[in-house]
């Protein structure tokens, strides 16, 4: 559905170049729900304006929806569905109206851009809301109408640039409801970018990560963890003293990085911790060094991108706070 090879967009101003985009090789196979994260400025946006046939590549290729987006970007754009970050209904717009509207503007009798808007509107669960003003429509039933008008020539393939920012948590988890209902319903692929790493964590089964216009990582949210971050070990020892032995043990004994010892305590990043963890305090208990406390946190996605880059992605993003206790309330505590 999306195949690009050296993909770049260098920006010329008057006295500097942006790389923002530095040869993205890309697959997604139809059917795919993909998460395209990064910290700002990373490119995401670049590439979102590429692969929809916003903004011409530098060079290299990309083909979209079976058009290629340096030659025939009009057929790209008619190939796929865009979802930007404002709303594609003008306030005064009546909902059923608008779709009509827009299902004709893209070639579909009257008739037939009816069918399709009622069909849209039911899957999103606004066929309440048909006859109303745009304006007059909650945050959450906005954004569905703007993915329902994304979907009304039957595009293949949806991009989705940011879709629930701006929402409540509520709201957020409503949304994904119903583009899992879209995805379901319609057989589409989903390309999306998120600030929200615990969504993308969730709802994607790949996450592609883009930084200083190179993809660093892609793979699936598991993978990605397991593999590239691990688990984080904290202990509370008994002093400084023993902290500063128990750090040792952990370097040699398990293969620990991102070793860190403030006054009596220890933390580290193992993969598999809470199979480390057991080994770990009987060699510390056998050394005659008794924990006080110790916990395994599960990795995040953003322990994936600070592994790879050393920062954080979230501090960088600026996401939002809920998402970080979001995140917190899956780790995992245990007492000794
Ligand atoms: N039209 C433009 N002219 C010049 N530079 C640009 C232009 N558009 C983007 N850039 C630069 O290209 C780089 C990548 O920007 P891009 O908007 O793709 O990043 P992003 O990952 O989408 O960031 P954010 O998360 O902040 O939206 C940045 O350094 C940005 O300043």
């Amino acid at each position: 559905m999306i195949h690009t090879r050296a993909l770049t967009k260098t920006f010329r101003l008057r006295r500097e170049t942006v790389e923002a985009v530095r040869g993205v090789d890309l697959d997604v196979a139809n059917g795919e729900l993909v998460a395209f994260l990064g910290p700002n400025g990373a490119g995401k946006s670049t590439t979102l304006r590429m692969l929809t046939g916003l903004v011409e590549p530098t060079s290299g290729t990309a083909i979209v929806a079976g058009h290629d987006a340096r030659r025939d970007s009009a057929g790209v754009r008619r190939g796929i569905g865009y979802i930007g970050q404002g709303h594609a209904a003008g306030h005064y717009h009546y909902v059923r109206d608008e779709m009509v509207t827009q299902g004709c503007a893209y070639g579909l009798p009257r008739r037939a851009a009816r069918e399709r808007a009622d069909e849209l509107l039911e899957t999103l669960e606004l066929t309440g809301m048909a006859k109303r003003q745009s304006a007059t429509l909650s945050g959450g039933q906005r954004r569905r109408l703007d993915i329902a008008l994304g979907l009304v020539h039957r595009p293949p393939l949806l991009f989705l640039d940011e879709p629930s920012t701006g929402l409540d948590p509520q709201n957020r988890a409503n949304l994904w409801t119903h583009v899992m209902a879209v995805r379901e319903r319609f057989d589409t692929t989903l390309f999306l970018t998120t600030h929200y790493l615990e969504e993308a964590d969730e709802m994607a089964e790949r996450v592609v990560i883009i930084d200083h216009g190179r993809i660093i990582a892609d793979d699936t949210p598991g993978r990605l963890k397991a593999t590239l971050a691990g688990d984080r070990i904290t202990l509370g020892l008994p002093d400084p003293d023993a902290a500063a032995t128990a750090a040792r043990m952990a370097e040699r004994g398990t293969g620990a990085r991102e070793l860190d010892v403030t006054g009596p305590h220890v933390t580290f990043r193992v993969p598999h911790g809470e199979e480390v963890l057991p080994e770990y305090l009987r060699a510390l208990a056998e050394a005659g060094i008794t924990a006080r406390t110790a916990r395994t946190a599960t990795s995040t996605l953003d322990d994936v991108f600070l592994t790879l880059t050393g920062r954080s992605l979230r501090e960088e993003t600026g996401a939002a706070r809920e998402g970080n206790r979001d995140e917190r309330e899956g780790h995992e505590e245990v007492a000794v």
